[in-house]
């Protein structure tokens, strides 16, 4: 018999390797999209779009699309998909250039504010145009953060749902029980981000790597597949002599598929194991056994297999499956319970015996520490925790990376862009410029992290720019909000006619508001006394002043955690007049018919859109004579910033009056009057 030696470099050709892009849309989605670079374990363009210039200043990856840059002026979209969505409209080509040439993107992005639920479904529209397969990693908001942030996701996926091919959706709700209860609410999330990090790494790793039993895309479809689906997703990785026992645990004990219970009414299960070279056909014989005891004889299972020399002696399970929201409900669960076994309960695998000196075939480094990452709790106690009960068992399930050599860094992707179309889009026009794309390799490391220590970057992040800038000769940086050319402060700065309720006080109806301590000023003995005397009867005669309850304060942009927090206090319940009115001028209404993802179809629905977004032509109802920019300017007056940010500390403007001016200086003031 002759025997091939196979090695990686045999596997694929380059031009074969699907090249893959990681688009990170909004707060949530940049949070992940951190994450992954964290990680470092995936060989994918990775692109940060925000309509916040700040959250996108700290964002790590290589390149950065500022989201509508005038219309935004870089501080956010104020929790508004309409403006989420047009923002991503004004930057539709850079968004093009980005995308263009990757065969897979993954658009990963928090769904209920605004970046995210506006631009998330253009980037997918863009990509399917650039005749790539989409995939969507969205957050379905929790409950407490209000009825609002609920619609607007549900508004989004809906739209989500008709452009990707396929919709992985990850509810917050349930991403909780990642965490303990007393846990704070950013390492809850900071699981979260981990957990949905996995997934995209499982899904390029699953499809691009070569296996011995090798999962086709169209098995990976047929899983996701399903109207009004939820994804179930479970992730294990273990190393030592139990691990395909401590891997499949892992897997099944993600909230994703609810301690395993949710695979009951799987139709569908993609099942991906991969292991380095000890990997033996004993263990997945085993696993397999063990994963059988959870699902049910008439499931579908795909089976993937990968020998990845580079996981050393770790091997990982992962799970993919999808049910209708409905059968995710517990009630349907609970029906055929007699069949699960709760994980706690698994009987114990027979292990394997995985020879020490085998398993370690090829030493790994360790990869290094990431500072920001949480430490990972074992359930037997490691790390000097005590046993956790099942929800901390459920941390497990996000496991520590893998120690994966890694190989010299590559130059990562620059992005041409490609020349800006006849559509009058207030689109920078960059030199157009033949893309040049690195060839990828496996788990290649992000260039930046190989040439200096971890996680450098962090402190400094990488100066914001555009698409366009990457190839230009001279970079471009993203202008930055101008502070100063404000207006004088006048009523109409403080009485915010917006339809976008967010959080916010109106603190009443200011003429002039005063931020600056005045100068003490010299006050004749006998002018004092009077004013002394006026103010007095002033005290007991206090002015009305007319408060417009209906005119709240445009929430400030804000990073997505303290996004929530604030939201807290939001009236979550009430639906914002956008929300309340007939579709007409709806953002949800304007992106185009899914059925118009040939470039021609699309093209006519953009312009539509562009159209249909421009504020002269989206009058506000109710309000005769002004146009939506009038309104929706408001939102992006900076002193409203100003006022916001020093929320939560005691007014200083009471019923119209400063509280910081000298009150003998406001007598005066009222006795000029
Ligand atoms: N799991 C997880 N969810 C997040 C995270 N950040 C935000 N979210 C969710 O995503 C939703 C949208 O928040 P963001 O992504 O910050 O909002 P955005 O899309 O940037 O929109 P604006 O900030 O309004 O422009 C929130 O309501 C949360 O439910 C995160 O780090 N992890």
């Amino acid at each position: 018999m002759v025997e091939f030696e196979r090695t990686d470099e045999r596997e694929l050709a380059p031009s074969m390797r699907m090249k893959i892009c990681v688009a990170g849309v909004g707060g949530g989605g940049l949070n992940v999209l951190d994450r992954i670079s964290l990680d470092r374990m995936m060989d994918a363009t990775l692109v940060s779009m925000h309509t916040d210039v700040r959250v996108l200043g700290h964002a790590m990856t290589p390149v950065k699309i500022q989201l509508g840059s005038e219309r935004m002026r870089g501080i956010g979209s104020g929790g508004d998909p309409e403006n989420g969505y047009a923002a991503a409209i004004d930057t539709r080509e850079q968004i093009r250039a980005a995308l263009q040439g990757h065969d897979m993107v993954f658009v990963c992005c928090g769904l209920g504010g605004g970046t995210g639920s506006g631009a998330a479904p253009v980037v997918a529209e863009v990509a399917k145009e650039v005749g790539a397969m989409v995939f969507v990693f969205a957050t379905m908001p929790f409950s407490f953060e209000g009825r609002r942030r609920i619609q607007q996701a549900e508004v989004a996926l809906e739209h989500l749902g008709q452009v990707a091919d396929a919709l992985i959706l990850f509810e917050n709700n349930r991403m909780g029980e990642l965490t303990l209860p007393k846990e704070g609410i950013q390492k809850a999330f900071s699981q979260a981000d981990q957990l949905i990090g996995h997934s995209v790494r499982a899904i390029a790793t699953m499809v691009m790597q070569p296996g011995i039993v090798r999962m086709g895309i169209a098995d990976l479809l047929t899983a996701l597949r399903g109207p009004n689906s939820r994804c179930l997703f479970g992730f294990g990785e273990a190393r030592g002599t139990n691990r395909v026992a401590d891997a499949l645990k892992r897997a099944l004990k993600s909230p994703l598929v609810n301690q395993g219970m949710l695979l009951q009414n799987a139709r569908n299960l993609l099942v991906h194991v991969a292991g380095g070279e000890s990997l033996t056909l004993a263990e997945v014989e085993n696993l397999m056994k063990q994963l059988g005891k959870y699902v049910p004889e008439e499931t579908q299972i795909m089976f993937g297999l990968a020998v990845e020399p580079k996981l050393g002696d770790m091997i990982s399970v992962t799970l993919v499956s999808s049910l209708s929201v409905h059968e995710m409900s517990p009630d349907s669960v609970l029906g055929r319970t007699e069949r699960s076994a709760p994980v706690e309960s698994l009987p114990a695998i027979p292990a394997v015996e995985v020879p020490v000196a085998e398993a370690y075939v090829a030493p790994q480094p360790q990869p290094e520490p990431v500072p920001s990452a949480e430490p990972v709790y074992y359930q037997n106690g490691q790390n000097g925790h005590a046993p956790q009960p099942v929800v901390q068992a459920a941390v497990a399930a996000a496991p520590a990376p893998a120690p994966v050599q890694v190989p010299a860094p590559a130059p990562v992707a620059e992005v041409a862009p490609q020349p800006v179309s006849s559509a009058p889009l207030p689109v920078q026009a960059p030199a157009p410029q033949p893309t040049t794309q690195p060839e990828p390799q496996l788990f290649q490391r992000d260039s930046r992290a190989a040439a200096e220590p971890d996680l450098f970057f962090m402190d400094a992040p990488a100066p914001v720019q555009n698409v366009a800038a990457a190839t230009a000769p001279v970079p471009v940086v993203v202008s930055q909000p101008q502070q100063a050319p404000h207006p004088e402060p006048s009523k109409s700065s403080f009485i915010i006619a917006d339809d976008t309720p967010e959080a916010g006080e109106v603190e009443a109806q200011v003429s002039e508001p005063q931020n600056t301590h005045p100068a003490p000023i010299e006050v004749p003995a006998e002018e004092n006394e009077a004013v002394l005397r006026a103010e007095e009867q002033l005290y007991h005669q206090q002015p009305q002043v007319t408060v417009e309850p209906s005119a709240p304060a445009p929430a400030p942009a804000k990073s997505s955690i303290f996004s929530i927090i604030e939201d807290e206090e939001d009236e979550g319940d009430i639906a914002p007049a956008s929300y309340q009115e007939d579709s007409g001028g709806h953002w949800a209404d304007k992106y185009s018919n899914p059925s118009s993802s040939r470039p021609e179809a699309a093209a006519t629905a953009v312009a539509s859109t562009v159209v249909a977004a421009s504020p002269q032509q989206a009058a506000v109802p109710g309000a005769p004579g002004k146009s939506s920019s009038d309104f929706k300017q408001s939102t992006f007056d900076l002193s409203q910033e100003e006022v916001a940010r020093f929320k939560g500390t005691d007014k200083t403007i009471v019923e119209g009056e400063d509280l910081d001016v000298p009150t003998w200086m406001r007598m005066r003031q009222k006795l000029k009057r």
